[in-house]
C-alpha cells in the first residue's frame, strides 16, 4: 500500500491555504502536487507565501478539470462560499476526495443556505447529506466520506463545548448567548477596507449583530448531533490581533444540575480526544495560537453558566481541522501533521 496521498490545494493563495501547507509539509503521508490560483501575476508559491521560500517549489495553475485531477487523490478546497460549490461537484466526479473549507455544505437545507448567504446554491442536490468536519462529534461519518464540510471557526468554538452538554441533557436550549472575539485573519487575505490596519488597529467592534451566518450553523449542527432545538444569539467582535477566537457562552443549567457536572461531562467526553483540552484555567488565544487545540472551561455566576473556549481560527477553526479530517478519511493516526 502506498503511504503518500497526493494532495491538491484549490485557492492556494489564501490564508487558510498557507496554514494548511505549513501543516502538510510536516505530514509523513502527504505529497502536495498541485496548487491553484486565478491570478497569473505570481507564478510560484513562494512569490505569494514568502515564508514558504525553499520549502515547497510549486507553480500555481488555473483550476482546469481536464488536467487538475491528474496526480491528485485528495483536494483541500480553500475557496469562498459559493465559488467552492461551483467546483466541488466536478472534483468529486473526477473521483477525488474533497475537504471543503467553505460553508457551502455545512447546513441542512438549501433554503437555510440561501436565506443566510443571500446567494443561490450552485450544488443544491448535495446539501444536507455531507459529513460535518468536527471529528470529535462525527468521526464515523467522516471515515467513510468522499466530501467533508470543514466547520466554521466560530461554530467550532461554540459546538465543541456545547454538544456534550446538550447530548447529556445538562443545559437548557434557551437562552443561549455566544459572544465571540476574533483576530483579523478570520476575514481572509483578500483586500477589504474594514480590515486595513488603521481601520481595525486600536479598536474593537461588533459586526454581523443579529445577522451573522454562523447562527444557523451552530443551531443545525447541535441539532444534528443531539436533537437539541437551540436558537443561539451569536455576536462576533473583531479585535486587533492576527489570529485566534475566544468565545464566552452564557446559558442555564437544567434543574438540579450542578456546575461540577458540566466539567465532569466535558472531561469524560473529551478524555481520549487529543485536541480538546478541558481545563480549570481560563482559556486564552495565546495558549492555542498555531495549534489544533480547543481549550474549554466552565464557570457559574448567579445561576448562569459561563463557558469560555479558545481556538486558533486558522488551525482548529480551519486548516488544522481539515488535516484532522484528512487523517480520519484516510485511516491515518489523527494527530499526524498536527502535534
Ligand atoms: N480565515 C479563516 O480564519 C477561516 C476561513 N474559512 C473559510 O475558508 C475559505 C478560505 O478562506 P481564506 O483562506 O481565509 O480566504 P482568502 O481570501 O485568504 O483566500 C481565498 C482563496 O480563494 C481564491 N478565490 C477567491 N475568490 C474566488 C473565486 N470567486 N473563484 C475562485 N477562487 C477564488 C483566492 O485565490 P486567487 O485570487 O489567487 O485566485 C484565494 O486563494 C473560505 O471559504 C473561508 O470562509 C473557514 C474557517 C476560518
Ligand atoms: C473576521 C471575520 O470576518 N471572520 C469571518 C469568519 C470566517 C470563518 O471562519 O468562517 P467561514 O468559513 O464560515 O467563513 C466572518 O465573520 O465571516
Amino acid at each position: 500500500m502506498t503511504d503518500k496521498i497526493n494532495v491538491g490545494i484549490v485557492g492556494a493563495t489564501g490564508y487558510t491555504a498557507l496554514e494548511l501547507i505549513k501543516l502538510l509539509l510536516r505530514h509523513p503521508n502527504v505529497q502536495i502536487t498541485r496548487i491553484t490560483s486565478r491570478d497569473e501575476s505570481h507564478p510560484h508559491l513562494s512569490d505569494v507565501h514568502t515564508s514558504l521560500r525553499d520549502r515547497l517549489d510549486l507553480r500555481f495553475e488555473h483550476l482546469e478539470m481536464d488536467r487538475f485531477p491528474e496526480g491528485v487523490d485528495c483536494v483541500f478546497c480553500c475557496l469562498p462560499h459559493a465559488a467552492s460549490a461551483a467546483v466541488v461537484g466536478q472534483l468529486l466526479d473526477a473521483n477525488l476526495k474533497v475537504i471543503d473549507f467553505s460553508a457551502d455544505y455545512r447546513l441542512n437545507d438549501v433554503a437555510s443556505f440561501e436565506t443566510w448567504y443571500g446567494v443561490e446554491h450552485p450544488d443544491a442536490a448535495r446539501i444536507g447529506s455531507v459529513a460535518y468536519g468536527i471529528p470529535e462529534l462525527f468521526r464515523e461519518q467522516i471515515k467513510t466520506s468522499k466530501l467533508v464540510a470543514n466547520p466554521g471557526c466560530f461554530p467550532s468554538s461554540a459546538i465543541l463545548p456545547l454538544a456534550p452538554l446538550f447530548k447529556n441533557g445538562l443545559v437548557q436550549s434557551s437562552p443561549l448567548i455566544v459572544d465571540s472575539k476574533t483576530g483579523v485573519s478570520g476575514a481572509g487575505r483578500k483586500a477589504n477596507l474594514k480590515f486595513h490596519f488603521p481601520e481595525c488597529n486600536e479598536s474593537i467592534t461588533a459586526y454581523g449583530v443579529g445577522t451573522h451566518r454562523h447562527m444557523p450553523e451552530i443551531d443545525q449542527i447541535l441539532n444534528r448531533f443531539c436533537g437539541s432545538e437551540t436558537e443561539a444569539v451569536f455576536t462576533p467582535h473583531l479585535v486587533p490581533m492576527d489570529r485566534g477566537i475566544l468565545s464566552t457562552i452564557y446559558l442555564q443549567r437544567c434543574d438540579g444540575i450542578e456546575e461540577d457536572q458540566l466539567m465532569d461531562c466535558l472531561n469524560e467526553y473529551y478524555r481520549h480526544e487529543p485536541f480538546v483540552r478541558v481545563t480549570s484555567q481560563i482559556p486564552s488565544t495565546k495558549d492555542v495560537s498555531g495549534t489544533n487545540f480547543c481549550d474549554i472551561t466552565v464557570r457559574s455566576c448567579r445561576g448562569t453558566t459561563i463557558i469560555v473556549s479558545a481556538l486558533d481560527n486558522m488551525i482548529k477553526g480551519a486548516s488544522g481541522a481539515a488535516v484532522q479530517n484528512f487523517n480520519v478519511m484516510h485511516g491515518f493516526e489523527e494527530t499526524l501533521g498536527l502535534l
